[in-house]
């Protein structure tokens, strides 16, 4: 996925400027930065939602020009379909790809355990904790199999117990699908905890402050939060992030 030159303006506001970024296929990649530094109006842009005032964005080669399944989003809290189970709401994407039933279910349920929600496929979404909703919207963008799986603040509304759980889930999930993975948080510690990259914004106007490569172990639990690299890479972002308020 390549993006040249983007910019975004809303009337006087310029709420992007000249991001130019490339990120490779399978790559794990957490932008963070100060509210309003475009993060969201960033991905917004990459799915095809909104967009550019000027450059471009191009995904497999192709320049985005609107929505489309090779684009998976997640946003703060999974905006599920209410009246639609689980399984309903994991295959909607496949239903509308027009996949045959038997196929259909097959994927599905390939996705459901691999975020691990194999036994609660009847349930609707009111009847899910916050965590597990999350997870449902993960799947829901993963059955497509997309090229990029774009995150704005996913874990953003959960308790910290449940938030790093899913962030191990995450990397799993990464590991196990190999699909390219750009998240946007305000966390810093959760994004040197995912990434192989952070990328810093800095805000008015939004602009890329910063691209740093976490240099930390493939294989991270939740322990490595609390080693000496860590702690300095994430103070690290930490301060880049505050300078460039
Ligand atoms: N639809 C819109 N119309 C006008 N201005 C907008 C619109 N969307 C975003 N903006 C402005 O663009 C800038 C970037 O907003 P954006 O929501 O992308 O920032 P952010 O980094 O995601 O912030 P946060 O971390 O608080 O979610 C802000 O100044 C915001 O007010």
């Amino acid at each position: 996925m390549r993006l040249d030159k983007v910019g975004r303006d809303f009337g006087t506001t310029r709420a992007l400027e000249d991001i130019t970024l490339e990120i490779q296929d399978g790559e794990f990649v957490c932008i963070v930065g100060a509210s309003g530094s475009g993060k969201s109006t960033l991905l917004s842009l990459i799915a095809g939602l909104d967009a550019p005032t000027t450059g471009t964005i191009t995904v497999d080669g192709r320049p985005v020009t609107g929505p489309g399944p090779e684009r998976g989003l997640v946003f703060q809290t999974g905006a599920l379909h209410p009246w639609r189970t689980v399984e309903e709401n994991v295959g909607f994407g496949l239903e509308l790809l027009r996949m045959k039933k038997t196929e259909r279910r097959e994927r599905v349920a390939w996705y459901l355990a691999e975020v691990g929600l194999r036994g609660l496929e009847g349930r609707l979404p009111r009847e899910l904790s916050g965590g597990q909703r999350q997870r449902v919207a993960i799947a829901r963008a993963l059955v497509c199999e997309p090229s990029v799986l774009l995150l704005d603040e996913p874990f953003g509304a959960l308790d910290c117990q449940t938030k790093d759980d899913m962030q191990v889930f995450l990397r799993q999930v990464w590991k196990d699908t190999g699909t390219t993975i750009l998240m946007v948080t305000h966390d810093v510690e959760e994004a040197v905890f995912l990434a192989q990259r952070v990328v810093v914004f800095a805000s008015s106007p939004g602009r890329v402050a910063a691209d740093l490569a976490v240099a930390l172990p493939p294989d991270r639990g939740l322990p490595i939060k609390r080693e000496p690299d860590f702690i300095k890479l994430r103070a690290e972002v930490d301060d880049l992030v505050r300078a460039h308020r």
